[in-house]
């Protein structure tokens, strides 16, 4: 699957915008604050309803416009499926193929997009929570009842904590307690399934991009490691520890609090890796996720990297540039100025205050 057409209107400083994609690298170049991330994020929108950059949709809507809107025709093994979103601070309207869609779910299933940007450093660096989410878009994709059982989890664990809360509603604590098991065994197993997929990935990828480090990632639960994690074994442990969750008036253990754990030998990446090898390590993970993609589902995921020329170093951008070659899976990535390498199935645009054409070198 490829974006063939994308449309833009009245998004941050684009107005009205229309390009027609190739199934390779697509390369837009273009000066600080001409537009180029503009154009991810309005992908970015399409795909998740949300920006990558700003989590306020009124930043991203043009000036004094009342909504931003997005359609793109995309070419699924030669057939043709239509989608847009229309987002204003107050509504959201998706449409695909001439039909309205109430879930932004179904979307995101048409288009799983990876974006590389220069944030994407965090996916290390950062709070546990990033790196949650890094796994689980992936076990969204993979396990169909993934979704489902981690939103009632988040459901049930609110309900938790609010009785946590005040001692008026300790009376609802165990029922709640009970709820609470129901869903992690499988959310926590799909997890684990999920991190057994990219680990070889990630180990091909690496041993291109990072080839002198020794890079491992393991599944923190978000339990002890010595607990079991079936439902009357988290139970138990609940029980038992159910004087900690009142001391602190919230579920203090649980898979709310699982993680990805990055190590290099023995040693954590984000406290022994250098800036440029994090910038790679968290590259390889996104890439590896949208390569599990290609792998699973019969649609190709297509990836977007913001401001290539300033994440890495000319040699760095060779080999990644390679790699995405050799995947061959349409990539649409902004950069400051022309890139050296030789790229065989490309489209080069410009873009200038909002408005693009095609490069002409
Ligand atoms: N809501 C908005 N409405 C109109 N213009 C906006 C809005 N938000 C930002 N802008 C303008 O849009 C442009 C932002 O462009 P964008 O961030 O896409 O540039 P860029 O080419 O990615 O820049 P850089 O290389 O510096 O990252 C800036 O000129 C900014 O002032």
């Amino acid at each position: 699957m490829w974006i063939q057409k994308l449309n833009i209107k009245n998004v941050r400083s684009i107005q009205d915008e229309s390009l027609d994609f190739c199934p390779g690298f697509n390369i837009i170049i273009g000066d600080n604050a001409s537009g180029k991330t503009s154009l991810l994020e309005s992908l970015s929108l399409l795909s998740s309803g949300r920006s990558f950059r700003s989590s306020h949709i009124s930043e991203v809507i043009k000036y004094q416009q009342p909504s931003a809107l997005v359609n793109a025709t995309l070419n699924n093994n030669n057939s043709s499926i239509k989608m847009g979103i229309d987002k204003s601070q107050s509504k959201t309207s998706i449409r695909i193929n001439q039909k309205d869609i109430f879930s932004q779910a179904e979307l995101s299933s048409h288009l799983p997009i990876t974006i590389i940007h220069p944030n994407s450093l965090e996916l290390i660096t950062g709070a546990p929570s990033l790196r949650r989410a890094y796994i689980d878009w992936l076990a969204f994709y993979i396990f169909p009842d993934f979704y489902s059982k981690w939103k009632t989890y988040q459901h049930v664990l609110k309900q938790r904590n609010i009785c946590l809360k005040s001692p008026k509603h300790f009376y609802a604590l165990d029922k709640w307690t009970s709820e609470l098991v129901i869903n992690q065994p499988e959310i926590i197993k799909y997890r684990h399934q999920t991190v057994e997929l990219i680990k070889p990935i990630l180990q091909k990828i690496t041993s291109v991009l990072l080839p002198e480090l020794d890079i491992n990632i393991e599944l923190y639960s978000g339990f002890p490691n010595d607990i079991q994690t079936d439902s009357k074994s988290l139970l138990d442990f609940y029980k038992s520890k159910s004087d900690i969750d009142i001391k602190f008036k919230r579920t203090v253990t649980g898979a709310h609090k699982a993680d990805l754990k990055i190590n290099l030998g023995d040693t954590s990446a984000s406290q022994s890796a250098s800036r440029g090898q994090l910038k790679l390590i968290a590259i390889s993970l996104l890439l590896a996720r949208s390569e599990i993609i290609l792998e699973t589902k019969s649609s190709k995921g297509i990836l977007l990297i913001d401001d290539l020329s300033s994440e890495l170093d000319v040699i760095n951008q060779n080999k990644l540039l390679k790699f995405i070659s050799d995947l061959k899976l349409q990539s649409i990535i902004t950069t400051t100025k022309p890139l050296t390498y030789d790229l065989d199935q490309a489209k080069m645009f410009h873009v200038k205050h909002g408005s693009f054409s095609e490069y002409q070198g």
